[in-house]
């Protein structure tokens, strides 16, 4: 079993190396290291073909019920790290700055508990390729690699939150996470010199534009009482200062915690590009893309579970928390598998995607040991 002090170096390594979705390739290696110091005759791992960084790992409980699958993703975001940590990422530009170090650590740490004690049920880890973009959940499921002895009847899954104390445990029945809906938009009019605007169509100006016409969604079409988000995240349009830019682009995320309100911001969002093209002229295209970022919906009474025994057991500091606008792919994996996905606090004053996020390192054990307590009182329940 690995102990807090090895847990730490692994982390501190998997954050030298992040990678970005579906080529997390050093990554899914140094899994597989330290993986293969854990081996056991009861234990199965698997890179499955059709999606080659994923990864699987069965351990075979002594009298099996059920397999409990168990999820972590390990892919990082392209975000130059400011941490000055000494252990910060090698790889210029991208960063574990949505914490799935601390992610793979803790399933790591879970992993080589019940690889030194045999479980009842069988145990299922799967390293997930492609969270934060491509649809890594959606992907292998879709390609079929939960077949056979490799499907889990339950799934669980934890997210670091920097809100929580160090260790924390938040959960809540229902919804945990909002669906998203990744958004570009192409804005095509047409270039020309800086000094003569009447003969040309600046994109600039139509797309600048739209950017304050979509604050209006949020602001003045959905329901207070309900929430949304629109989010533009990246801009792009010209090349010099005295050429008016013939294209611009958008590209941005919206948030909603059901599909109803994902599908009114997509409406109009859709009136909004046909408006401008008749106001400005302009051509614009508008692409959607849900993927597989569903609302997290918490099975009910997995979860209930799952919170019952969180308040219960000694030194688990639980907290009930509220939905998170938050997305995450397993989301999609919940839909097609009863389980509950919860927060792991790390605090740090640092949010989620920043370039100086600092997660707690202390939170690694106290995870592992309230999901290993966890897993193990799950294993004794019909
Ligand atoms: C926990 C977290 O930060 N997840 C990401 C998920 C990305 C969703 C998708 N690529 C999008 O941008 O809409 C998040 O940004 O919430």
């Amino acid at each position: 079993m690995l102990s807090e002090n090895e847990l730490i170096q692994i982390r501190r390594h998997l954050h030298q190396i992040p990678e970005l979705a579906l080529k997390e390739y050093e990554t899914h290696a140094y899994l597989l290291q330290v993986i293969a110091q854990l081996q056991t005759d009861y234990m199965e791992v698997q890179t499955p073909a059709e999606l080659p960084t994923a990864l699987l790992v069965l351990i075979k409980g002594t009298a099996p019920q059920r397999t409990i699958g168990y999820r972590t993703d390990i892919d990082a975001l392209p975000v130059t790290e400011a941490t000055g940590l000494p252990f910060t990422s090698q790889h210029p530009g991208v960063m574990h700055a949505c914490g799935h170090d601390i992610h793979m650590t803790v399933a790591l740490g879970v992993l080589s508990y019940f690889a030194s004690h045999q479980p009842k049920d069988n145990l299922l880890f799967f390293f997930q390729p492609a969270e934060e973009s491509e649809n890594g959940g959606k992907l292998a499921y879709e390609r079929g690699i939960f077949n056979g002895q490799w499907r889990p009847d339950e799934f669980y899954g934890l997210h670091d939150n920097p809100d929580l104390p160090a260790g924390a445990i938040g959960c809540r029945m229902g919804t945990l996470f909002a669906g998203t809906t990744e958004l570009n938009i192409d804005i095509e009019g047409q270039g020309g010199h800086a000094a003569f605007p009447q003969d040309a169509n600046d994109a600039v100006v139509a797309m600048a534009t739209l950017v304050t016409q979509i604050q209006t969604i949020v602001s003045r079409n959905i329901d207070p009482i309900q929430s949304g988000v629109v989010t533009i995240g990246k801009v792009e349009a010209g090349t010099i200062r005295n050429v008016i830019a013939g294209h611009a682009r958008l590209e941005g995320t919206i948030r909603g915690l059901t599909q109803e309100m994902l599908l009114k911001i997509d409406d109009r969002l859709r009136a909004l590009c046909q408006g401008l093209e008749v106001s400005f002229g302009v051509k614009v295209e508008l692409e959607l893309n849900q993927g597989g970022y569903w609302p997290v919906e918490n099975n009910p009474a997995l979860t209930k579970r799952f919170i019952n025994y969180m308040q219960t057991a000694p030194g688990v500091n639980f907290i009930e928390t509220k939905p998170a606008m938050t997305g995450e792919d397993f989301g999609y994996l919940l839909a097609k598998f009863p389980g509950t996905m919860f927060w792991l606090g790390v605090e740090d004053d640092a949010q989620l995607h920043s370039a100086t996020l600092t997660p707690k390192e202390a939170s690694i054990q106290r995870g592992v040991t309230a999901i290993t307590g966890f897993l193990t009182a799950r294993m004794n329940e019909k």
